[in-house]
């Protein structure tokens, strides 16, 4: 198990972590999902073992952070935002180069980094140098770099951002791959659907304060009381108040009510009396994003 307790972190006059408690079964994926500045990469590198300075403490196991610190920074992998590579070296170069500072040398060196290039997919790239590589095959080498010492924990911060879909769908395998090891990983983001995809709990984070915690199906079915969607011509918040809460939704509306099939009923049957024809009307289930939305009032997407 891993529990963060009551972290608190403060830059100067920003409380960029606000009393945020938690805990993580090992084996699983947790997702940490907020939108830009909520203090994702700051929780990333207190748990890291990077950051030193901040009230609250962490429990690995039977460790505690501020007891134990390098017993728990043997078990972590930690993969920062910044792609952090040598340029003018090779990728074989560069693994060496963190291998070593993780104790890794000789033969069982080449070994494990023969591994890790079949593992992140650039075993035929492993002498070319790092600057002729895409943004996507820094990202992948990156990780290979923090896998290096076979952590049982694997901290991800961000690691999909501005990279293209293959390179996507190839950290996406890597992470499958570490789930099936057993790996327990913790992966932030602001993209919904990936933490979807990827998690099997989550924490939803912003301005620093966790909102929400829990297991995917937990929280989805917490938050299910489904709305109606409707677009269409003629379609207006005015016309649609009359039925329940309503708020845009791209090209069209959400419907709140208490019995949303009823509303449904009466909404075709106004639409009938008055001659509306929706383009789409129908059930629409809340996704993570619209729980964050409801949560904090806050868009991901465009914050
Ligand atoms: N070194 C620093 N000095 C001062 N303020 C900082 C520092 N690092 C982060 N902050 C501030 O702390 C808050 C949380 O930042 P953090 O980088 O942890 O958020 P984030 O969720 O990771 O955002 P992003 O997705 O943009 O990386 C923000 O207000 C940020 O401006």
């Amino acid at each position: 198990m891993i529990s963060v307790e009551n972290i608190n972190k403060q830059y100067g006059s920003v409380q960029a972590l606000d009393s945020i408690s938690f805990k993580i079964e090992e084996g699983t994926c947790f997702g940490l999902v907020g939108p830009n500045g909520a203090g994702k990469s700051t929780l990333m590198k207190i748990l890291s073992g990077i950051l030193l300075n901040f009230n609250g403490d962490i429990q690995v196991r039977e460790w505690k952070v501020s007891k134990d610190r390098l017993k728990i920074k043997q078990q972590i992998g930690y993969i920062p935002q910044e792609i952090c590579l040598e340029d003018t070296l090779t990728a074989q170069d560069n693994l060496i180069l963190f291998g070593n500072l993780y104790g890794l040398k000789g033969k069982a060196l080449q070994l494990r980094i023969d591994e890790v290039l079949d593992q992140i997919g650039l075993k035929d790239r492993a002498k070319d140098k790092v600057i002729t590589f895409s943004g996507g095959m820094k990202r992948r080498l990156n990780i290979g770099c923090a896998l290096l010492h076979k952590p049982s924990i694997i901290i991800m911060d961000e690691p999909t951002v501005g990279i293209d879909p293959q390179s996507r769908n190839s950290i996406f395998s890597i992470i499958h791959q570490l789930k099936a090891e057993g790996s327990t990983i913790i992966y932030s983001s602001h993209y919904m659907e990936e933490v979807e995809q990827l998690c099997d709990s989550i924490g939803l984070i912003d301005k620093g304060q966790l909102m929400e915690i829990g297991r995917m199906e937990e929280l989805l079915e917490k938050y299910a009381m489904p709305s109606l969607f409707i677009s269409g011509d003629n379609i207006e918040t005015e016309m649609l108040q009359r039925f329940g809460k309503v708020e845009s939704k791209g090209n069209g509306y959400l419907l709140n009510s208490d019995d949303p099939l009823l509303t449904l009923e009466k909404l075709v049957t106004y639409c009938r009396e008055h001659r509306i024809e929706p383009r789409r009307l129908e059930l629409y289930h809340p996704r993570l994003e619209d729980i964050f939305f409801n949560l904090t009032g806050t868009q991901l997407r465009d914050a």
